[in-house]
This record gives structure tokens, C-alpha cells and sequence, in this order.
């Protein structure tokens, strides 16, 4: 059986990335407006005649789109940052728990986790779980990603030339992502988000430091590892690197998963000792963006969940 899908903002940053991963399968047929993609009565056809369509589109224009939908039986996910935190809207990451992998399979509305939230609730959610970290722990998390995050006008801000190789932003501490870092990883105090944009294209470093000595329970490295090693048990797109192996790591390059769907967590620190450093690796076009939303649509259409991916 071949299912119909229609992308959204097929000609941006996510959405191409999205339509390279359909174009090489022969279970799915796209629905392609080319010049068209901005005709709003060719949008709603579309949008009416799929069985998912993907929003890769600004938070307006994704509201837009889906105030458009009468179709009941059109499932969507959403890339934007709408509905993220949204009622009704189930949060695509499916490696949370068993049960959001359930109902993501289940759910006509999904919302694509930010490039950013998918590391910092990765590293985060399993040791809130765990009560390693209180729920009101005041938590900072440092990030930063290659410039394709802005989408095609931070693109082209870089390409063109007279960027600055290093920018700090969201000094007014209000990015649009701390509400979904907060709300999904069990936390009950709005995080401290310090991200920063290089000039490189993509992939991601996400960071929370620990002072674990001020922890309630002064966990150990060990205890961090373990948990996060328990919480990602048989999952393939979310790996934790083994601590003997990062104890001998002297660096970590941001673009060492692109061009794939997976993420990788690692807990630095010595062993014994009182702090630690939590970093994700992961691709913000991949795991952080398109590669998510190909594994959410495999899961809403019943297929492989890992299907497509690279
Ligand atoms: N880039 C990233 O790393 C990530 C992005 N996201 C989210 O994905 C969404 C898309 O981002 P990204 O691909 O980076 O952005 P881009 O700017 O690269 O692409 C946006 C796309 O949306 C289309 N578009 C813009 N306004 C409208 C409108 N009013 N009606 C119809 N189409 C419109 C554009 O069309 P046209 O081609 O005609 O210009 C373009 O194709 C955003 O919500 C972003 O926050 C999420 C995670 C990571
Ligand atoms: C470098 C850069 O500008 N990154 C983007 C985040 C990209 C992303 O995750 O998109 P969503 O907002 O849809 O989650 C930003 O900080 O706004």
C-alpha cells in the first residue's frame, strides 16, 4: 500500500531534508506544488488530500495550514514551534517512554520536538525520572548549533560572508524553546537557555552542567550514566557513549552525527569527583528536525519506525 504525503514548506531547510528522505522510497508518493507552494488554494488541496502532511513552516503559517485541514483522516506533524506544548497535540519523541511511542503511533496531531529540546530532554528527562535532579532544580543548559538552524535566511546571513564565526543570542533569556525544554523534561522551573550560533552548516552540541556535590543525593557519574543507559535501552536512534570511552575523549565535534537520525548523550567528569558535563551530539536537520519527523511519520503510518532513515 502507498500512502500519500504532502510536505508543507517543501523548499526550506527542514522541508528538503525531509523530501531527500521520502524521494528514495518506493512506499510513499509525495504530493510536490513546486511553484505553486505558495498558491493557498493548491495548499488546501493538498493539505485535504494526503494521509499526513508534514508543516515545515513558521509557527504562523503551520496554524494556518492547520485551520485549513477538514480532512479527519489527514494526519500532521508539525516542525514549528506551535504546538509543542499544546493540548491536544502528542509530543513526537518517541523515545521518551513507551507509552508517547504509543501514542505517537495512535495520535492525527503531532508536534516535532526543537533541535535544542530534543538534546536537553534527552539528557535531562531520564534523571528527573530517576529523582536524581529535583524537579525544581535550577538547571542552565548551554548550546550550540551550526547556522542552518535559522533555516534559509541564517543561510544565507552566513554564506554571503560578514558573519561573525561565533554568536551568542537569546540574551533576553525568553527563547521560544524554553517552555517545551521545561514542560517535557519534568521540570518545574523554566530552564536557563544560553544558545549560541558557529559558522559551520549544521549539527548541534547541547550542554548541562552539574554541580553533583549541591544534588540532594550527590549522585555519582556512575549513577548519571546508568540511568541514562536504562532510559535509552533497545532504542536505535538514541545512543549513550560508554564512560571509559569518554574519559579519554579530549574534544567533541558538533558534526559528527550529520546526516543522521541519531543522537548520542555523554557524561563527563572524573569519576568520584563533584561536577559533571551532560552533552548531546546530534544533527539539527536530522534527529533535531527532518530525520524526527520521517521517524514520527513511520510510526503514525504504521510502518518501520526506522524506515528511510539514514
Ligand atoms: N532548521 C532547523 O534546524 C530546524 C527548524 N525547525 C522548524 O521548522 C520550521 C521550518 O524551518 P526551516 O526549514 O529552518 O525554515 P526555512 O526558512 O528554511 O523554510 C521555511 C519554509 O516555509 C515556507 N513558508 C514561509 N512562510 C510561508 C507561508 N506564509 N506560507 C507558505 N509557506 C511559507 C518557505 O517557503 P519558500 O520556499 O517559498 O520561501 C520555506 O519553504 C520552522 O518552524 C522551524 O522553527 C525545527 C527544528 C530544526
Ligand atoms: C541557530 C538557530 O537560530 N536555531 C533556531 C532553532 C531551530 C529549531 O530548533 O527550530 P524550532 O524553533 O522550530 O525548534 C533558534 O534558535 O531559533
Amino acid at each position: 500500500m502507498t500512502h500519500t504525503i504532502f510536505i508543507d514548506g517543501e523548499a526550506g531547510t527542514t522541508g528538503l531534508e525531509i523530501r531527500e528522505r521520502l524521494e528514495r522510497r518506493d512506499d510513499l508518493e509525495l504530493i510536490l506544488l513546486g511553484d505553486r507552494r505558495r498558491d493557498r488554494a493548491a495548499r488546501a488541496e493538498a493539505l485535504n488530500a494526503a494521509d499526513a502532511v508534514i508543516l515545515c513552516l513558521p509557527d504562523d503559517a503551520a496554524k494556518e495550514a492547520v485551520a485549513m485541514i477538514e480532512n479527519p483522516d489527514v494526519r500532521v506533524i508539525d516542525a514549528s514551534t506551535a504546538y509543542r506544548t499544546a493540548t491536544g497535540w502528542t509530543y513526537g519523541f518517541p523515545e521518551m517512554d513507551a507509552v508517547q511511542r504509543g501514542e505517537i503511533v495512535g495520535s492525527h496531531r503531532v508536534s516535532n520536538p526543537g533541535c535544542y529540546p530534543t538534546g536537553f530532554i534527552g539528557l535531562m528527562r531520564p534523571l528527573v525520572k530517576a529523582g536524581l535532579v529535583p524537579v525544581d532544580w535550577p538547571v542552565t543548559v548551554n548550546a550550540v548549533s551550526g547556522y542552518s538552524g535559522g533555516g534559509k535566511a541564517m543561510i544565507a546571513e552566513f554564506e554571503t560572508g560578514g558573519a561573525l564565526p561565533y554568536r551568542a543570542y537569546g540574551l533576553t533569556l525568553k527563547h521560544k524553546h524554553v517552555p517545551e525544554m521545561t514542560r517535557h523534561s519534568g521540570l518545574h522551573v523554566p530552564v536557563l537557555f544560553s544558545p549560541a550560533v558557529g559558522a559551520y552548516r549544521q549539527g548541534m552540541l547541547v550542554e548541562v552542567p552539574l554541580h553533583l556535590a549541591a544534588l540532594p543525593e550527590t549522585p555519582s557519574i556512575d549513577r548519571l550514566h546508568g540511568a541514562l543507559v536504562e532510559a535509552y535501552d533497545g532504542c536505535r536512534f538514541v545512543e549513550v557513549a560508554g564512560l571509559d570511552e569518554t574519559e579519554a575523549m579530549t574534544g567533541l565535534d558538533p558534526e559528527g552525527l550529520n546526516g543522521t537520525n541519531r543522537m548520542r548523550l555523554h557524561v563527563f567528569g572524573d569519576r568520584g569527583g563533584s561536577q559533571a558535563r551532560l552533552v548531546a551530539l546530534l544533527d539539527n536537520l536530522g534527529k533535531g528536525a527532518s530525520g524526527a519527523a520521517v521517524q514520527n511519520l513511520n510510526l503514525m503510518l504504521g510502518l518501520d519506525e526506522a524506515t528511510g532513515l539514514s
